[in-house]
């Protein structure tokens, strides 16, 4: 069989025994033909026609009825969801192996033009329904998509000089890493990044965008033309584009809040697994959720008077106190944005590592981390902090981009999961819990945190806990809090010192650098008002 393929496809023609034009009455058209390879296409020639039978490899369809017999139909347009077809013939075969040949030339043809259409670095799209969409709800990622589309969001992003200078300082510091390269951009939004590693010396780079922002990203690379000829934007998700070749270098911002909302890390790691050469690198390459426990006073009281609104026994002569029990928790299932004075935290912080270069995408659906810490003070725990930071393992330089409490404020802020029930502790008490996160098909997760501060004193021997206390949270509807952190000091008990990075309990044994930050200047207010939009 190989070798007759082979043969037929040096040369290929076949004799066909009949061939018959559907659009005609079969007694009157059937006689012999010819099917004949050229440059231009496939063209069947019916021997009582003096027109081909022309057929182009993007629109043909060609079904097998029966060992000799074939049908062969090019399509026209779709009309719904029903696909017209503009003309067909019937193909009858001498024999069954010249009908085996004729279909794997076909199939073979087909492929081909399929890859010569890819390679113009333009990409191509696949149409069957991808992994992105088997595990999102279409509306999350329509108003996911649609927010991403508008430039005031791309700006919002692009004004966190944290971010976007620590990308930029990773890359340029890095040029070796980019030099002669070809690199993916995964979600490219306006095609700064982009623009980053061509400015790095970047041979090609393919900027995938899905949302319309594809648009923008076009016209503003083409507005900088040292760059635009090596940068091609192609517009689809990196779950269906098809790129013409294999990029030695990933460059992404996928991170949301707590690192992992929104969903992106899988895409990251798809585009890995689809897209990047074995050992090729990743900008950034680890990420780690960093948590701590709190104690904060002011914004449990904040929360809980939230549900007040519900004690009213006479709002209107009507009793709302029934529904007061579900407004409570409903406060309680919202994590809290905001940037906090890193005073509040009452034990040295500890991490979980995610390695992009390594985690499975499925990995991501559930995240379970095991908590344990040493109060350093006697108080009212409140809850877990979390924030978070990614690392570009350069060549030449290993850069941090951090978003910890206490250094210069990025769009992502910090995240706090507060307690309904506080726990008490004393100082040098162990704290431990279980932070449970699991993926929903909205492009988020639902978070179960669970704190238990272990027996002290007299009969702590005995292992037994004291106090534990559980919440569930949906990390897709956090209480954005527009306050500018305060001076807790005197107010709160607790030490003076901040407890984050240079304290980390390492319960993965990594060897990574501890943060370097890029000081730019923090974001104006209004850049941070509508920068919390993001968490959409
Ligand atoms: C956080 S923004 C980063 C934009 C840009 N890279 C930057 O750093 O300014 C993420 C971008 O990725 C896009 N995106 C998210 N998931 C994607 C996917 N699966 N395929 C392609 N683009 C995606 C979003 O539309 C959005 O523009």
């Amino acid at each position: 069989m190989e070798e007759s393929l082979g043969q037929k496809w040096k040369q290929p023609e076949f004799a066909l025994a009949s061939v018959s034009d559907l659009s005609l009455a079969p007694s009157s058209s059937a006689s012999p033909g010819i099917a004949r390879f050229n440059s231009d296409g496939l063209q069947i020639h019916h021997q009582s026609h003096q027109i081909p039978f022309n057929v182009d490899p993007r629109t043909v369809q060609l079904f097998k009825v029966s060992p000799v017999l074939s049908v062969c139909l090019v399509e026209g347009s779709d009309v719904g969801k029903k696909t017209l077809y503009s003309r067909g013939v019937t193909i009858q075969f001498r024999n069954d192996e010249e009908s085996a040949a004729f279909h794997c030339v076909v199939q073979q043809w087909k492929k081909e033009v399929n890859a010569q259409e890819g390679n113009g670095r333009n990409g191509t799209i696949t149409t069957s329904k991808s992994k992105f969409d088997d595990k999102i709800e279409s509306s999350s990622s329509k108003m996911y998509f649609h927010y991403y589309g508008q430039l005031l969001h791309q700006q919002n992003m692009l004004q966190d000089y944290v971010r976007t200078g620590t990308y930029h300082a990773a890359v340029l510091e890095n040029r070796t890493d980019f030099i002669g390269r070809v690199v993916v951009d995964v979600g490219a939004g306006s095609g700064i990044l982009s623009l980053f590693a061509a400015q790095a010396g970047a041979k090609h780079v393919y900027a995938v965008e899905a949302s319309e922002m594809a648009e923008y990203a076009r016209k503003l690379i083409a507005g900088n033309p040292t760059l635009a000829q090596r940068i091609t934007v192609i517009k689809g998700k990196v779950e269906d584009v098809e790129l013409p070749e294999k990029a030695d270098i990933l460059i992404s911002e996928p991170m949301g809040t707590l690192l992992v909302n929104e969903r992106m890390l899988e895409s990251y790691v798809i585009a890995r697994d689809r897209f990047l050469v074995p050992a090729g690198k990743m900008f950034p390459a680890v990420g780690r959720i960093h948590m701590a426990p709190f104690t904060d006073e002011y914004l449990f009281i904040e929360i809980a008077n939230k549900a007040l609104f519900w004690q009213q026994q006479n709002y209107y002569g009507v009793d709302l106190t029934p529904l007061h029990g579900t407004a409570f928790q409903g406060y309680f299932s919202q994590p809290v944005v905001d940037a906090f004075d890193p005073r509040l935290l009452i034990a040295p912080s500890m991490f979980h590592v995610i390695d992009f270069t390594k985690i499975k995408e499925e990995e991501l659906y559930e995240i379970d981390i095991p908590l344990r810490f040493i109060a350093s003070v006697g108080t009212r725990v409140h809850g877990l902090a979390c924030w978070f930071d990614v690392l570009f393992d350069g060549s030449t330089v290993q850069r941090w981009l951090t978003t910890a409490p206490g250094s210069p404020t990025t769009h992502w802020y910090q995240l706090r999961c507060v307690l309904s029930q506080p726990i008490y502790v004393m100082a040098g008490q162990e704290i431990t819990g279980r932070l449970h996160l699991i993926a929903h098909n909205a492009q988020s997760y639902t978070i179960y945190l669970t704190l238990s501060a272990k027996m002290w004193g007299p009969g702590a021997e005995q292992g037994g806990i004291l106090q534990t206390s559980s919440c569930k949270l949906d990390l897709k509807e956090p209480y954005y809090r527009m306050s500018q952190p305060q001076a807790y000091a005197l107010a709160q008990d607790q030490q003076s010192q901040p407890l984050i990075q240079t304290q980390d309990i390492h319960i993965q044994s990594q060897d990574l650098d501890e943060p370097e930050i890029v000081q730019q200047p923090s974001l104006n207010s209004c850049a941070q008002i509508d920068s919390l939009m993001r968490n959409v």
